[in-house]
């Protein structure tokens, strides 16, 4: 205890945010920031959709966690999700994908790990632990900055994703089932201790000597050892994707979910003949919204 009843361990960030730029948009505004990451050791940058309305009182919030190669730009600028998010009177909030800029030998040499593909872990491997530490600082120090500067609503908060951040949405909010309201993702790295973006990752950080620790960043592993709060997850990925059979892995999603009996609490939507990109998301980033919007507006 901190000597504050009820808080463990709680930590204190500092919390200052600078505005790069702000765009208007449906009546609302996207709005860049920019601050000193403590968990990651590095300056980040996040986007913000702010609806109309947000200026007068608190709105609920819908982070979204983009995949490998992504900055907090991609989904602002490629989802169409603006228009939705305006029309409930969401607040969007976009994270980039790993820490930028602190040099470490190997980060930008690959596309699928270092740089752009920060897989929302904490790592703990010598080399990459002090700043590749994306889980805190999306489940810890983002939302301790946001609640304390924006209006957007503690308690009504949720998560989605795509891909790596399909995964990452996924173990948060299984991880922290009281954070978030719902969860929903486009196309996740559903298992990813059993495929290859996954071994490369989780070995990086993680290392390969406890493979049983990979376990607390995975999906399906989640989910099979769940016995919380009643879950409604939507998931829609594209028949056409070229990830789909060896990356994406969402056929042992679906078993572990019929296993347990949780089928009618895991949705897996095959959208035939669409692929792994933003036209994919842009196509059904609506009905994801609506997904939330049933949660966050209860
Ligand atoms: N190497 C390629 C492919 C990278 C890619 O497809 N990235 C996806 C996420 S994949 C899983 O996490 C993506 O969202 N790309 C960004 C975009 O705007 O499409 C490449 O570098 O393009």
């Amino acid at each position: 205890m901190n000597g504050r009843r009820g808080i463990v361990n709680a930590k204190r960030y500092i919390m200052t945010l600078q505005e790069v730029s702000r765009n208007k948009a449906f009546n609302g505004y996207v709005v860049k920031y920019e601050h000193d990451s403590e968990e990651l050791g590095c300056k980040m940058k996040f986007n913000v959709f702010l609806p109309e309305g947000s200026e007068k009182t608190k709105v609920p919030g819908l982070y979204f966690l983009a995949g490998l190669t992504c900055s907090e730009d991609n989904f602002m600028q490629k989802s169409g999700a603006l228009e939705n998010a305006a029309k409930h009177g969401i607040a969007l909030i976009a994270p980039d994908t790993s820490p930028r800029g602190v040099k470490i030998e190997g980060d930008d040499e690959s596309w699928d790990f270092g740089t752009g593909a920060g897989f929302y872990v904490d790592a703990t491997q010598e080399k990459w632990k002090r700043h590749y530490r994306m889980y805190s600082y999306v489940v810890k120090e983002l939302p301790s900055i946001i609640y304390k500067s924006l209006p957007i609503d503690e308690n009504r908060v949720s998560i989605f994703g795509h891909s790596m951040g399909g995964h990452g949405a996924l173990t948060l909010f299984l991880k922290n089932p009281n954070q978030y309201k719902s969860v929903s993702a486009f196309s996740p790295i559903a298992n990813p201790t059993n495929c290859p973006w996954g071994h490369k990752a989780f070995g990086g950080y993680l290392g390969n000597d406890d493979k049983e620790a990979w376990k607390q960043y995975d999906a399906t592993e989640l989910l099979n050892s769940h016995n919380g709060k009643q879950l409604d997850i939507l998931v829609d990925v594209g028949t056409s994707d070229n990830f789909l059979k060896d990356q994406l892995k969402l056929d042992q999603l679906e078993q572990v979910a019929k296993s347990k009996g949780l089928q009618d609490q895991v949705t897996v939507r095959y959208q035939e003949g669409y692929d792994h990109s933003y036209y994919f998301i842009s196509t059904f980033v609506g009905d994801h919204i609506d997904h939330h919007a049933k949660y966050l507006k209860a």
